[in-house]
C-alpha cells in the first residue's frame, strides 16, 4: 500500500478499483468477499456499490459486451471528472469453461481477452475484425497482475472468450476450441469491459467462476450458486493481490 504526503498529513492510498459484473447477483458474491457495507452511488447511467473504507467499488454492469462497455466507461468518466480516476478495472463473474482445463466451480484468470465472435462469417471461415482492417479483437492484462492473481487463488490463467451468444452445441464449442486452443472459458462482458478501461488507459484484469461446461445447452445443469460462492472466495483471495499490485512491475 502507498504512502503520501497530503497537506503535511500522512495518508495511506487503497488502490482505486472498479469491479464489473453482468448481474447484481455476481456484484453482491464479489461484495461477500469484504467484511465493510456497501453504500450506493448513484451517477448518470450506472449506479456503483461502493466498499465502505476500501477502494473497490462494485458495478453490475449489465449482460453482454455492448452494455457492459458502456456502464463501465459511465462509471470510468464519472470517476475521473471526479478527480479520483480508477487504477485498475476488474471484469468478474460466473462462466462457461471448457473440458478439462476448466471444471465447473474452478477459477480461471484472463491473460487474453477475446472478442470470440467480432468479425465476418466468410465461405472460408470466420475473420475477426482486424483482418478487415478494424479495431481490436483481444486484450492482454498485465502479466505481473495474472501470474500474482493466479497464485493467489488457484485460477488457472488462459484465453477467456467473449461471446454475444452463449454456446450451446458441441459443434460450436469444437469450433471455437479449434480457433481459440487456449481458451479456458466463454463469458460476454470481458471484451466490452476491456475495451472502456483501454479507452480510459486503465489496466484490466478478467477472473471467472465456471458455473457450466462450454457445450450442449442444459441450464438445469448450471451450477450457478457454487460459481458464486468460489467466486466470492477467489475474491477474498485476489483483494490483497490487487492492493499490493505495482502496476510498474509489468
Ligand atoms: O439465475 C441466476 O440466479 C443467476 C445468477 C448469477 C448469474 C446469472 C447469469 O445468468 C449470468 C449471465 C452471465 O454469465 C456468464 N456466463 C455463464 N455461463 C456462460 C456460458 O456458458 N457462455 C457465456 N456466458 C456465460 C455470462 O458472462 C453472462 O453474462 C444468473
Amino acid at each position: 500500500m502507498v504512502l503520501q504526503a497530503e497537506e503535511g498529513r500522512l495518508i495511506t492510498s487503497a488502490p482505486h478499483v472498479l469491479v464489473a459484473t453482468a448481474v447484481p447477483a455476481e456484484r453482491d458474491a464479489v461484495a461477500r468477499a469484504f467484511p465493510g457495507t456497501t453504500k450506493e452511488v448513484r451517477l448518470p447511467g450506472v449506479t456503483l456499490h461502493r466498499v465502505d473504507s476500501s477502494g473497490y467499488d462494485l458495478l453490475a454492469a449489465g449482460v453482454g459486451p455492448a452494455l457492459a462497455a458502456a456502464s463501465t466507461a459511465a462509471a470510468l468518466t464519472a470517476a475521473a471528472l471526479a478527480g479520483a480516476p480508477y487504477g485498475l478495472v476488474v471484469s468478474a463473474g460466473i462462466a462457461g469453461g471448457f473440458r478439462p482445463g476448466a471444471p465447473v466451480g474452478s477459477l480461471v484468470v484472463a491473460d487474453e481477452i477475446t472478442a470470440a465472435d467480432l468479425g465476418a462469417e466468410t465461405a472460408d471461415g470466420f475473420l475477426p475484425v482486424t483482418e478487415l482492417g478494424f479495431g481490436a479483437v483481444s486484450h492482454r492484462p498485465p502479466e505481473s497482475l495474472v501470474r500474482a492473481a493466479s497464485a493467489a487463488t488457484g485460477a488457472r490463467a488462459g484465453a477467456v472468450l467473449t461471446v454475444s451468444t452463449v454456446t450451446g452445441t458441441a459443434t460450436r464449442a469444437d469450433a471455437l476450441r479449434d480457433r481459440h486452443p487456449r481458451a479456458l472459458a466463454e463469458a460476454m462482458e470481458g471484451f466490452g469491459v476491456a475495451e472502456a478501461a483501454g479507452a480510459h488507459g486503465v489496466p484490466v484484469l478478467e477472473i471467472r467462476a465456471v458455473s457450466n461446461p462450454v457445450g450442449p445447452r442444459d441450464r438445469a445443469a448450471w451450477r450457478i450458486g457454487d460459481a458464486l460462492a468460489a467466486l466470492t472466495e477467489g475474491f477474498g483471495k485476489l483483494a490483497p493481490v490487487l492492493e499490493s499490485w505495482n502496476p510498474h512491475d509489468d
